[in-house]
């Protein structure tokens, strides 16, 4: 029995006997038993609450970087469940090398198409023809193809049936951009050929499955399963024998791309190394290396016969996600707990040890944002995603409207929500990184957001000046005062991303135990 109640028990014995006195002493125990109980069910609660899972939503536009911050947690929180998709991962890795030579090989395309020269198409045998650039008026100081050139350009020409492959074999689903969704703007990376994605059907984990090396899946992993929300239900499991042919001819695929690709390797370097290559890209407007998925640099390394993706590879890969995806980890290790409070909290905060927290990570363009509603209900916490240097960049699923004014209508819809009023909100400012590069470039953050005016165009600056206005838009749209947590991050920087990750980890426990009233 609880010992305040015996305590009780004691009082009333002691005061038997004695008329008046004796009930006023009954009245006053049964009180005290009372405050007793509300004192024991509040606690109970709060023991039941805090074995709550955390529910953290992540959400902001495509390519604003959601699904590498869950990469980052994962490599925080269940390493073991992250190495476990390492080779998997390698397809994906190859299939946004093989991209960007295929937006290459546009680029080159949309050269020729674009010049009106007779003579280039009279003259060309194949698409890459020297000749046809030195006779073009309106090209005249684009440096001539090289024979050598050319014989690269033609022989990358089948990477075009390598990607489709690929993608197949992943089970993809292609955006359905239209061409006019691919448009032309300098002031961004304008040329989007459908981009590759996993419908919510398929899952890209279970894609990634299907092409992992077949071999058991370790249990020692902390991230123990992901679900697919929305068709759960429609999934067949394939049979084993489907599994085992459809698996033999995915890997034979995967094996006869990667031999292609190893052959290619220096004709892939050599076009993306071409000065004329370069200069073509640039008119075009096209800047690969601040694009998603990145990996021309390393080309020799990816298309090696033996090649296995560093962890920096895994999170720089991009996989577009469709649908929800939620991941379970139990972050809450002994060892990361700080012995910095008292007995009686530390014994508390023990009892939240071995929690369990759902992360979900949606796709973020504008077609997949009706799916995020029915997941603000019963969460905890939204990290938001503001990819900092795109304010002279356009969505590619609408080229009307500029990226940051939809990340700011986002933020502004999200802080203004009824159903969030109460749920912490974290702002990931991302990409820095890129904002560093892009106004090295001499990229003026004025021309494009005029209430920067004369501001000074450095990088300290323009990041203070959006932290200060998405500040500005919580504090005016939000209904109950709520805190302003804002953290400037390069998410591909996954040393300086742990670091983040544990201050946000340990603010949303904060707040819980605060709430749960443990503290
Ligand atoms: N340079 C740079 N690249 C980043 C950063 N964060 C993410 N990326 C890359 O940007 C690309 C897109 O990131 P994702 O995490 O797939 O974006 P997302 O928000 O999940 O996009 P959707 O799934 O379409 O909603 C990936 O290739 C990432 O590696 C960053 O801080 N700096
Ligand atoms: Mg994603």
């Amino acid at each position: 029995m609880d010992s305040r109640r015996l305590s009780v028990a004691h009082a009333r014995d002691q005061s038997s006997g004695n008329g008046s006195r004796e009930e006023q002493s009954e009245a006053y125990a049964r009180q005290v038993s009372s405050q007793i109980d509300n004192v024991l069910k509040a606690e109970k609660m709060a023991i039941k609450k805090s074995k709550k899972p955390v529910k953290v939503l992540l959400l902001g536009q495509s390519e604003s970087g959601k699904t590498t911050i869950i990469k980052n947690f994962q490599m925080a929180y269940a390493y073991d469940a992250f190495v476990e998709e390492r080779a998997a991962w390698k397809t994906v890795i190859r299939l946004n090398l093989v991209r960007s030579v295929v937006i290459i090989l546009d680029a080159v395309q949309q050269h020729f198409s674009q010049s009106s020269s007779p003579t280039r198409r009279s003259r060309s045998p194949s698409l890459f023809h020297t000749e046809s650039v030195k006779h073009s008026s309106s090209y005249d100081t684009i440096p001539a193809f090289t024979t050598e050139l050319n014989r690269c350009l033609d022989n990358l020409t089948p990477l075009r049936d390598t990607k489709a492959l690929l993608e197949r074999r992943l089970g993809a689903s292609l955006d359905s951009s239209s061409p006019e969704e691919i448009g032309h703007d300098r002031g961004s990376n304008p040329r989007r050929p459908e981009e590759f994605s996993i419908n919510s059907r398929v899952g890209w984990r279970a894609a990634l499955d299907r092409v992992k090396p077949r071999r058991r899946m370790s249990e020692s992993g902390t991230l123990m399963y992901t679900q697919n929300h929305q068709n759960r239900k429609r999934s067949r499991p394939s049979t084993s024998s489907e599994a085992t042919t459809g698996t033999t001819q995915t890997s034979t695929d995967l094996d006869e791309c990667g031999t292609a690709l190893s052959h290619l390797a220096h004709d892939i370097q050599s076009v993306w190394t071409d000065p004329l290559i370069q200069t073509i890209l640039n008119r075009e407007g096209i800047c690969l290396e601040e694009g998603p998925g990145f990996f021309l640099d390393d080309v020799r390394r990816i298309a090696s016969p033996h090649y296995t993706p560093t962890d920096d590879d895994i999170v720089r890969a991009r996989l577009r996600t469709m649908g929800v995806q939620e991941y379970h980890f139990r972050p809450d290790n002994p060892s990361n707990v700080k012995n910095n409070g008292t007995a009686i909290i530390r014994q508390r905060r023990d009892s939240y040890l071995g929690r369990e927290w759902i992360l979900y990570d949606v796709g973020g363009c504008r077609a997949s944002r009706q799916v995020w509603p029915p997941f603000f209900e019963h969460i905890n916490a939204i990290i938001f995603l503001a990819p900092i240097h795109c304010f002279d960049e356009r969505l590619p699923e609408d080229r009307r409207i500029n990226r940051l004014e939809d990340s700011v209508s986002l933020w502004t819809s999200i802080c203004k929500n009824k159903v969030l009023k109460n749920v912490q909100l974290i702002l990931f400012l991302n990409k820095c990184d890129l904002l560093r590069k892009k106004i090295a470039r001499g990229v003026k953050v004025a021309d494009y957001v005029l209430t920067f005016a004369d501001k000074s165009n450095d990088v300290k600056t323009v990041a203070k000046f959006f932290r200060q206005e998405f500040y500005e838009i919580l504090r005016i749209n939000s209904l109950e005062r709520r805190g302003f947590y804002a953290y400037l991050t390069s998410a591909i920087d996954t040393r300086a991303t742990s670091m983040t990750i544990i201050a946000v980890r340990e603010g949303i426990q904060r707040k819980h135990l605060k709430e749960a009233e443990i503290i």
